[in-house]
C-alpha cells in the first residue's frame, strides 16, 4: 500500500500573500488527516516563501497520529535548527540551493557522500526516518545504503514530464522502475514525488512497493476545484 503524504508548501504560499492568516495550514493538515492521508509534508525553505518555521512548529500537535516529513537541505542551518526542536517522523533530504526555483535535481554522492553521513547519523539519533532524495539514476542509488539513510526520494519530475507531453514514457518509466528496484534490491525503502497528480499517478504507481508518494503542487491546484478533503480521497482511490 502507497501512502500518501500531502504536501502543504502552496497552501502556505497563498496564506503568505496576506497578513490574516488564511488559509490555515493547521486546518488544512487536518481536513487532509481527516480524508485519509497517512502524512503531512513540508519544506521550509531558507527564503520563508511558503512555510515558515512557525508552521512547522503549528504542525506537531495536528500531525501527531500520522507521519511528519520534512524536506530540505541539511546543509542549511535553518533546516537542521527546525529538525532538531520538531524530531520528525521523516527528514527528507534535498539538495536544493537557497535560491531555486523548485526542487530539481537530487543528490550527487559522489560529491556529497561524506558531507551528508554525519547529518544522516544525527537525525537517526533523533529519532528520524532519512530519505535522499534522489535522480532515477541506478548508479546514484547505489551508492545510499554507504550513507546509512533508510530510504530514497525518487524526483518524479521527468516522469511527469514524459506523461504530460506523451514523449519516451515507457524508456522514462522504465528509468524509474529499474531505479527503485536497484534501491529495494538494496533493502532500501522507495518514495517518490514533485509533480505527481491525478492523471500520472496510476501508471507511475504500477512500479512495485512504492512506499509513499508526496503530493501538493498539483494537488493543491486540484482541491481548487474539488476541495482538500475529496481531492485526497481521489488520490486514495488510486492508491488503492
Ligand atoms: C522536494 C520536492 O520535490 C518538493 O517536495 C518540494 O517541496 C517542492 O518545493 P516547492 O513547493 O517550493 O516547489
Ligand atoms: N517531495 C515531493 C513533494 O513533497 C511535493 O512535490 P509537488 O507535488 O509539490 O511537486
Amino acid at each position: 500500500m502507497t501512502n500518501l503524504s500531502v504536501n502543504l508548501n502552496k497552501v502556505a504560499l497563498i496564506r503568505n500573500t496576506r497578513n490574516i492568516g488564511i488559509p490555515s495550514i493547521t486546518k488544512m493538515a487536518q481536513i487532509c488527516i481527516d480524508a485519509g492521508a497517512k502524512g503531512i509534508t513540508v519544506h521550509p525553505r531558507p527564503d520563508q516563501r511558503h512555510i515558515r518555521p512557525g508552521d512547522v512548529y503549528d504542525l506537531v500537535e495536528v500531525v501527531k497520529d500520522v507521519e511528519f516529513n520534512i524536506e530540505g537541505n541539511p546543509l542549511e542551518v535553518s533546516f537542521m535548527e527546525i529538525v532538531r526542536r520538531v524530531k520528525p517522523t521523516q527528514c527528507t533530504l534535498v539538495p536544493d540551493t537557497p535560491d531555486t526555483f523548485t526542487s530539481d535535481s537530487g543528490w550527487d554522492l559522489t560529491k556529497d557522500k561524506e558531507r551528508l553521513i554525519p547529518i544522516i547519523q544525527e537525525l537517526q539519533s533523533l529519532g528520524s526516518r532519512v530519505s535522499l532524495f534522489m535522480d532515477a539514476d541506478v548508479e546514484q542509488v547505489s551508492l545510499v545504503p554507504n550513507t546509512g539513510a533508510e530510504r530514497i526520494e525518487l524526483y518524479t519530475e521527468p516522469y511527469a514530464t514524459a506523461f504530460r507531453e506523451k514523449q519516451d514514457l515507457d524508456s522514462t518509466w522504465q528509468k524509474f522502475a529499474d531505479a527503485a528496484k536497484k534501491a529495494q534490491e538494496l533493502g532500501l525503502g522507495v518514495n517518490a514525488g514533485h509533480d505527481l497528480n491525478l492523471d500520472n499517478l496510476a501508471k507511475f504507481c504500477t512500479i512495485p512497493h512504492i512506499l509513499e508518494v508526496s503530493i501538493g503542487h498539483a494537488l493543491t491546484a486540484e482541491a481548487l476545484e474539488m476541495g482538500f478533503y475529496d481531492t485526497v480521497r481521489a488520490y486514495l482511490k488510486i492508491l488503492g
